[in-house]
């Protein structure tokens, strides 16, 4: 349905995908493709599996009881659905941020140690690099480099989600998901947060799932639009957003659906 319109070297590839809660459809046969480097946003109204279709892409649902999957999604060559995939190692490479910041309750150091020390690293100074670079790539280490050892509660929301994102980089992912990300975070939280996407995308491939039109006409590079399920149309943002091929879309973008 929709062709290849670009020269960009695909990062994910999501073919006829379908997602059930019990007996309820929500995701119908999705074919969509995510590129490198790039900040890709799925967009739609409340409620049309934006959120299932992201925890779909490194098998988080999976941990749903009730959740079943159809379908391929094509990273690094294989199918993440075939049997012999290790989460571990694919959660490791494609990581996720929620919604509402959840720090572990310990410091900031070890929130960020915390997934190294999963994947088996025990050499110190190794571990105080990588903590060190992470928090500098999600731009908090000037703010925290003096209490890395305070509990991470006691940050603030923003700084909360950015610590978030850096326990997230510290594993050294290729992908990073992220749910609704700034919904929780006043104004200015939220365009600390959106620059930081924008400069984490020199070195990441991003896929953010937002409700808020405005910013993902802001950052992303690619939108992606789901109605009730299916994907509708996706594209180049800006050709997207200057001149949507459905009236499905035109309607969502011109704010006649929400
Ligand atoms: N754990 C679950 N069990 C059963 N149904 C669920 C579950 N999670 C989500 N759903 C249903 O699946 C549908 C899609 O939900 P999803 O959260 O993926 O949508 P969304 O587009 O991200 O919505 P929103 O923008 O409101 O977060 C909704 O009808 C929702 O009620």
């Amino acid at each position: 349905m929709f062709e290849q319109i670009t020269t960009e070297k695909t990062i994910l590839k999501i073919i006829n995908f379908n997602g059930w809660y019990d007996q309820k459809q929500i995701l119908k046969n999705i074919n969509m493709d995510m590129f490198k480097n790039k900040i890709s946003a799925i967009i739609g109204p409340s409620g049309c599996g934006k959120t299932t279709l992201l925890r779909s892409i490194n098998r988080i649902n999976d941990e749903i009881p009730d959740y079943r999957a159809s379908g391929e999604i094509i990273y690094d060559g294989k199918n993440i659905y075939d049997k012999d995939i290790d989460i571990t190692m694919l959660r490791k490479k494609i990581g996720m941020v929620f919604q509402k910041p959840v720090p572990f309750p310990m410091s900031i150091y070890e929130n960020v140690a915390f997934g190294l020390k999963i994947h088996g690293l025990k050499d110190k100074r190794r571990i105080d690099e990588i903590v060190r670079l992470a928090l500098k790539r999600a731009a908090l280490w000037d703010e925290v480099k003096d209490e890395l050892n305070k509990p991470a509660r006691n940050l603030s929301g923003g700084q909360q989600q950015r610590l978030c994102i850096a326990r997230a980089l510290a594993v050294d992912p290729e992908i990073l998901l992220l749910d609704e990300p700034t919904s929780a975070l006043d104004p200015i939280a939220t365009q600390k947060i959106e620059n930081l996407i924008e400069h984490l995308s020199e070195d990441y491939s991003i896929i953010i799932v937002t409700h808020n039109l405005a910013q993902a006409t802001r950052i992303s590079d690619y939108m992606y639009f789901m109605y009730q399920g299916e994907l509708i149309e996706w594209g180049p943002t800006r050709n997207m957003v200057r001149n949507p091929k459905k009236q499905l879309t035109e309607d969502y973008l011109n704010g006649r659906i929400s």
